[in-house]
């Protein structure tokens, strides 16, 4: 399989290390710095293109590939307002586009974790939610898009909770989940879902060791995605 990977920072160098060592060719790194190279490749031998660059060049990225009619992998986080315009552009050049705001395998499992215990709790009004994530000190967004995901979760299912909001330690409405956003390197992403009372805390977390999980998984995505049509997400994929 022909990669194009669209942004070559920490999380692109990894993807391309995985890809090849499955056997996969890397045919363009691209940065911030080299967007004129794109123009060098030809789109009928990309196979896909996996796209991790930096919130406001996510949706140039994914574009320039979606209307050669070249499926893209995304992970960039702190773009998705944006996300509609992409997936009609997906629609009208008949490719494919999957997003996920976190590739891990664990972490995937641990979404479903958090919204069976929202599940649980729902009605449970003597304990407050909330959620802290911890990344290293380069990350641009706040809160991860990992966090926003955890925490559409929660709103799925507890009926009391309206909104979720950035948090740095203030006190928050009851019908508010604050999301409180730490940064620690060299933190690679954990997420911690509490809910607490006067009489217990419940917490549970997930710990990224290292950014494998991330690109391992993007990899395997790239390589289920060849030869689909339509918008896909890791439900699809994991057939949870
Ligand atoms: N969904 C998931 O599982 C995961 C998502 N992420 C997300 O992926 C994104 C990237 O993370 P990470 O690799 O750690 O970040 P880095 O900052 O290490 O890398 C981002 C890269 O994008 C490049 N870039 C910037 N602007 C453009 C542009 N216009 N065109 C092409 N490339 C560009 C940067 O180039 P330059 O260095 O020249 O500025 C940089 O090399 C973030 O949004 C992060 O939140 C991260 C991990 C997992
Ligand atoms: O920027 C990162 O590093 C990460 N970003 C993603 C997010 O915003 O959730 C995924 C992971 O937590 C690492």
């Amino acid at each position: 399989m022909n990669i194009l990977l669209l942004g070559y920072g920490k999380m692109g160098k990894i993807i391309g290390e995985i890809a090849e060592s499955r056997g996969h060719a890397i045919v363009g790194k691209i940065n911030i710095d080299n967007r004129a190279d794109l123009e060098k490749l030809d789109p009928a031998s990309i196979d896909v293109a996996i796209e991790f660059s930096q919130p406001d060049a996510a949706v140039e990225n994914i574009s320039w590939a979606i209307s050669r009619g070249i499926p893209v992998v995304s992970g960039t986080t702190g773009w998705l307002n944006r996300k509609p315009e992409v997936e009609a552009l997906t629609l009208e050049k008949n490719t494919a586009f999957f997003y996920a705001s976190n590739y891990s395998i664990g972490v995937n499992i641990f979404f479903k974790v958090n919204q069976f215990l929202a599940s649980l709790m729902q009605g449970q009004h003597e304990y407050k939610a909330s959620i802290e994530e911890i990344h290293h000190t380069e990350k641009k967004d706040a809160p991860s898009g990992t966090a926003i995901t955890l925490a559409e979760g929660i709103l799925a299912e507890l009926k009391e909770v309206k909104s979720w909001e950035l948090n740095q330690g203030q006190t928050t409405a009851a019908d508010v989940l604050p999301i409180t956003s730490k940064r620690i390197d060299p933190a690679p992403g954990t997420h911690i879902i509490r809910y607490q009372s006067e009489i217990d805390d419940i917490e549970i977390i997930h710990t990224a060791h290292s950014r494998k999980g991330f690109a391992l998984g993007a990899v395997l995505v790239a390589e289920w995605i060849i030869g689909r049509k339509g918008i896909f997400s890791m439900n699809e994929f994991l057939s949870f």
